[in-house]
């Protein structure tokens, strides 16, 4: 049965509007290329729109209806909106399946990791009223010293499309639980499940402007956001290029900035080990998330006796990996997420390739 992806717009100061340009971005399900649906494409004016939602947020009632209101009613909304997804969740993981591409209990999974997220973060927000204010001792009896947590304001978090709403939730939450209002910029390629919890704030009747969620393209709505004079901190994952960017951006006011970058992480594999347990946790490394987790295993050190040996291993093992439709059953490898990154793995495999003069072991189905 088809998956129905709702038409959504922006999500700002609690409700959905239009981008005032109306541009929209097409949503293309990766693993048959059929385009299911569009998202909105926010550009510099709807981001203004958002910050001003989440300032006004801030200040609404003097603070106190969000950001000195007491942990425990945000640990509230949080707890709710946790609730939501429990009750969405295999709704969800299909979606984020046929954005992404993630094999289906892999989103599901994913999702799994969204309600404990924001189950978390509640206990957090509630821990914090106990902590606050908790005095500090000084040596001199004219001083009073005790330590105040307060939220550090406006917040720009962006996500890339590897864990879609499993990203966006541990960068939410924990902002949320602190005090803060956010703007969520998640990725062009994956932003379909953002959308949806942009309902759940409003089913849970999260306080306007608290969580505002413009999707749009990395240049347009993410560097507009990044740059934003009122937005006080940034979170950011994905890649290395774009961090730096965005890092420059934030030194122009000299705000706090959070990068999650790429990684290229090893197995070291040494001659005394279980093969094919080696081989199995490497492939699992290698492969899970479809192969796009900064954290996969993308070198492997092996000592030279057992190299041959454990090679073979890995390409029997890879052979019997089930690569389909990420919504079949059993499905251990879905697509890469979009053509452009394909075109980029095959560059980079043929760079190194011939540098380093690799030999392909085995090769997935590609449709050409
Ligand atoms: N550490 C991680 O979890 C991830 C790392 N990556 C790495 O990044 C590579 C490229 O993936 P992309 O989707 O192209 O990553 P990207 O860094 O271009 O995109 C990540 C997010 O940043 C936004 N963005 C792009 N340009 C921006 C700008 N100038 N200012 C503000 N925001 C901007 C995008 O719209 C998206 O929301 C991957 O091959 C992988 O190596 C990608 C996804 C996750
Ligand atoms: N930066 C993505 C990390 C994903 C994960 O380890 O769950």
């Amino acid at each position: 049965m088809a998956i129905a992806v709702a038409s959504r717009q922006l999500f700002i100061d609690g409700e959905w509007k239009a981008p005032i340009l109306n541009k929209r971005i097409p949503i293309i399900n990766p693993s048959n290329e059929n385009i299911i649906g569009d998202i909105p494409a926010a550009t510099k004016e709807d981001v203004d729109l958002a910050v001003d939602a989440a300032k006004r947020a801030i200040s609404r009632n003097k603070g106190r209806d969000w950001c000195t209101a007491s942990g425990s009613v945000r640990a509230g909304y949080l707890r709710a909106i946790a609730a939501k997804v429990t009750e969405k969740k295999n709704e969800l993981g299909k979606l984020e399946s046929i954005d992404c591409g993630k094999p289906l209990d892999e989103a599901l999974g994913d999702m799994g990791g969204v309600i404990g997220c924001f189950e978390y973060y509640a206990g957090l927000a509630e821990g914090l009223d106990t902590k606050q204010k908790a005095p500090i001792s000084l040596p001199m009896n004219t001083f009073k010293s005790y330590v105040l947590k307060e939220p550090i304001g406006v917040v720009a978090l962006i996500t890339p499309w590897n864990y879609p709403l499993s990203m966006a939730a541990r960068k939410i939450a924990p902002a949320l639980a602190a005090g803060c209002a956010a703007i969520l910029k998640p990725s062009e390629l994956a932003s379909v499940t953002c959308l949806e919890l942009g309902e759940i704030c409003r089913e849970v009747g999260l306080p306007p402007g608290v969580l505002n969620i413009v999707t749009g393209l990395g240049h347009e709505a993410g560097a507009s956001l990044a740059s934003h004079p009122d937005v006080d901190m940034i979170s950011f994952t994905g890649s290395s290029a774009t961090g730096s960017k965005i890092m420059t951006a934030a030194a122009q006011l000299i705000k706090p900035v959070f990068l999650e970058l790429g990684g290229k992480s090893p197995i070291l594999v040494f001659e005394d080990v279980d093969l094919d347990k080696v081989a199995e946790w490497t492939i699992y490394g290698c492969f899970y998330t479809n192969g796009q987790i900064c954290s996969a295993t993308s070198r492997l050190i092996v000592h030279e006796s057992i190299a041959v040996e454990f090679v073979n291993r890995l390409v029997k093992w890879a052979k019997n990996i089930k690569i389909s439709d990420p919504l079949e059953e059993g499905c251990r490898l879905g697509p890469i997420v979009s053509e452009a990154q394909v075109c980029l793995l095959f560059a980079v495999y043929h760079f190194f390739g011939f540098r380093h003069n690799f030999r392909l072991k085995t090769l997935f189905a590609v449709d050409t």
